[in-house]
């Protein structure tokens, strides 16, 4: 066997082997999926229930923010307080919440206004003065987009074992209209929901920071809160420090729910290539893997691949492989969604296609510039994931 032929061998045999890994990922997505999402635990009696702190860190106003906020206010849960904190004194979401806690006086919630500047990360620096005040011993962090059900706080905390150091809610969005909506239901109810699934599955550190319940105790025993604030994937680092301290990190059965009050393509690329950005500075072989876990790329190469072992037809194969991969993202959204979803199948046909097609492409942009933005912010990132900020 000639030189070049070996090699061919040795890429045709590497892609098919992560071929198939790529659909034990869709498989053990699907099944952890069902098994998992939509299905409360039983609640503990009201007395296991700790008392809560939840921080809400807030910049801005969208139209959505008011009451996405008042489903806090509506929760059912025994104790528990909301910690408000806006970072400038002149952000009008300041009068949202003074509304907001004036409307519901037995509501136990506080408002943090202004930053202690611990390191680069803006959420971090303006979540430490109510991380301090907090009076309970359970915290959540819950980004301003996030809407919850009355029992959303009761479903993270039954899952919070003698074992558990950590609670995330899978991201996720609300129903909202327009195709930029669709968009990005379809983006986290198949690609993200996979990958979270099948990571958390098997105990791989997938952690998204938007709605996320922890034992104080274990950040204060990393440092506090503050310690995070050099990083920007500040979540995978307090996932992290948890899993070193033996603790395990689990999704709860409820998604979080995002529901920004703006929502376009243009704006939700730019978060997918901040977050691209962030995993390649902090897991840089995904730079690797990523793109050759996407089901265009991946098809164009065990097409050849296969065409190259066993003579089979590439186009014939590529096709499959596309309608296959589609039909399982199709089903693991519809398991995700848990209901009938918001839009019809050739919606969901045209925003997968999209999304598939564009995969590629985003990720060349994220390559681009060593920059980092975030809410009118530059970073710079580096290897490990501690960032200046420029
Ligand atoms: C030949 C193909 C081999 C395939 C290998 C698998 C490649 C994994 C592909 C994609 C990575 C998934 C990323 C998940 C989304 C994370 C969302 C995110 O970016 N969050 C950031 C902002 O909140 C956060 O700061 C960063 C977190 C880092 C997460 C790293 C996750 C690694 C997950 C790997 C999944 C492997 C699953 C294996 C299951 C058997
Ligand atoms: O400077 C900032 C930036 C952001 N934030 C807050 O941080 C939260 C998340 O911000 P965005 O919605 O802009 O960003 P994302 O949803 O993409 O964040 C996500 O990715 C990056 C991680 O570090 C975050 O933990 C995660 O939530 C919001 O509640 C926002 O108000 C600040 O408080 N200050």
């Amino acid at each position: 066997m000639s030189i070049a032929h070996f090699c061919a061998f040795a890429v045709a045999l590497f892609a098919i082997g992560g071929w198939f890994f790529v659909w034990l990922m869709h498989i053990v997505a699907i099944l952890y999926g069902k098994y998992r999402l939509h299905r409360m635990l039983p609640p503990p009696s009201p007395e296991d229930l700790q008392g809560i702190s939840i921080i809400k860190p807030l910049v801005g106003v969208d139209p959505n923010l008011f009451s996405n906020l008042e489903t806090f206010f509506h929760l059912k849960y025994p104790a528990y307080e909301l910690l408000f904190c806006v970072q400038d004194e002149n952000d009008p979401a300041i009068m949202v919440v003074q509304k907001l806690i004036e409307t519901y006086p037995k509501i136990n919630a506080k408002l943090f206004i202004g930053i202690t500047k611990v390191g680069a990360n803006g959420k971090i620096n303006n979540m430490v003065k109510a991380y301090e005040a907090a009076k309970y011993d359970l915290l959540v962090i819950s980004d301003s987009s996030i809407r919850m059900i009355e029992d959303g706080l009761t479903d993270m905390a039954s899952f919070l074992k003698e074992d558990v150091g950590l609670v995330l809610q899978m991201p996720y969005t609300y129903n909202r209209k327009g195709f930029a909506a669709t968009y990005e239901k379809v983006f986290f109810g198949t690609w993200q929901a996979r990958n979270a699934l099948s990571a958390n599955s098997v105990g791989i550190n997938c952690s998204t920071g938007m709605s996320c319940l922890f034992r104080k105790d274990l950040i204060e025993d990393a440092g506090g809160l503050a310690q995070f604030g050099k990083y920007l994937a500040e979540d995978y680092f307090i996932s992290k420090v948890i899993s070193e301290r033996g603790y395990r990190t689990v999704l709860c059965s409820q998604p979080a729910m995002q529901n920004s009050g703006y929502c376009s393509i243009g704006d939700f690329h730019k978060r997918l290539i901040r977050w691209s950005m962030l995993r390649a500075s902090l897991l840089p072989h995904l730079m690797f893997f990523e793109p050759l876990s996407e089901c265009m790329l991946l098809g164009v190469i065990v097409s050849w691949a296969m065409e190259y072992m066993f003579g089979i037809s590439p186009m014939g194969f590529f096709l499959l492989h596309v309608l296959l991969w589609f039909l399982c993202d199709y089903t693991l959204l519809r398991i995700v969604e848990n209901g009938p979803l918001p839009f019809s199948k050739f919606e969901f046909l045209v925003a997968w296609l999209l999304r598939e097609v564009l995969a590629f492409y985003l990720t060349l942009q994220s390559h681009r510039t060593p920059y980092i933005k975030w809410r009118h912010k530059s970073y710079k990132a580096h290897w490990g994931g501690i960032i200046e900020e420029v």
